[in-house]
């Protein structure tokens, strides 16, 4: 009889950005503490991750400056998966290399993935992460919930139309975006602060993440507009829980 010898099973941690200013937002605070349905909006997109059975642990990274998280989630600290860190840089970029450093030296493994999701982005379903962990876990890079463009897209000069941008082929990114966590830094020390998301960091490697249908409701709340939309989403109940746009072509 043949045993099989397997290493130890990959873990899966999910790290949120949460250090961002909000200035396009222009609330009276950073935006992930903007209330919306009762809590701050961080709050609701902890509580999504907090419900994904395979994430071992969501750590937080907060600005040094921060004084506005601990009121948001007062019972943070009793909650064993959920860890912070008070690291955050000055770009997304930078927030998400110093998490990686925190994760590793809390245990984790260069091996083990991390699931970067934005703190802005408060409608995250548990069952949308679970499908991006089962849609990745097997795969020697990694990937990202995305949108295929529903919309025609133009290119702005001035206000006025300078071209319409072919859409055929082209996907909106969201998060969490999964990659190892050895592989992300990696990605993030050789790209530098300019990259917006992780994937383009992995993508300057030469690689290709998989690109997983989301959902249009896993909208980041950027503009002032954005919150009453997304407060009329949170106060009605799912009514198609697993409902997941396009495919991947
Ligand atoms: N230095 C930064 C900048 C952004 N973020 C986080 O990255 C996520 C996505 O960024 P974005 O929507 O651009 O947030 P802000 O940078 O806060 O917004 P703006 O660009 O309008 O100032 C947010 O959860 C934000 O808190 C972060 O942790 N550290
Ligand atoms: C990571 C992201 O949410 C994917 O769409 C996006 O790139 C963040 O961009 P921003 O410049 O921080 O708003």
């Amino acid at each position: 009889m043949t045993t099989l010898v397997h290493g130890p099973v990959p873990r899966c941690y999910a790290l949120v950005p949460c250090a961002g200013t909000g200035s396009r937002a222009g609330a009276d605070r950073p935006k992930q503490y903007v209330p919306l349905a009762g809590r701050p909006l961080v709050a609701h997109t902890l509580a999504a991750l907090g419900r994904v059975p395979r994430l071992q642990a969501t750590l937080v990274v907060l600005s040094p400056d921060d004084t506005l998280f601990d009121a948001a989630l007062p019972n943070a600290g009793a909650e064993a998966r959920l860890w912070t860190a008070r690291r955050g840089g000055a770009t997304r970029a930078a927030t998400v290399t110093a998490g990686l450093e925190v994760l590793l030296e809390r245990g984790a493994a260069e091996d083990d993935w991390v699931l970067v999701h934005d703190a802005a982005r408060c409608l995250i379903r548990p069952e949308w992460v679970t499908q991006l962990i089962e849609a990745c876990e097997h795969d020697a890079v990694g990937g990202l919930l995305a949108l295929p463009v529903a919309d025609t897209l133009k290119q702005a000069e001035g206000g006025c139309v300078a071209a319409t941008v072919d859409r055929n082929g082209k996907w909106a990114a969201q998060t969490p975006q999964m990659f190892r966590i050895g592989l992300l830094r990696r990605a993030l020390r050789e790209a530098g602060d300019a990259v917006t998301d992780e994937s383009s960091a992995v993508e300057a490697l030469g690689l290709r993440p998989r690109l997983v249908p989301g959902s249009l409701e896993n909208f980041k709340l950027t503009w002032p507009g954005d919150f009453s939309l997304a407060e009329r989403l949170l106060m009605v109940p799912a009514s198609n829980p697993s409902s997941s746009q396009g495919s991947a072509t």
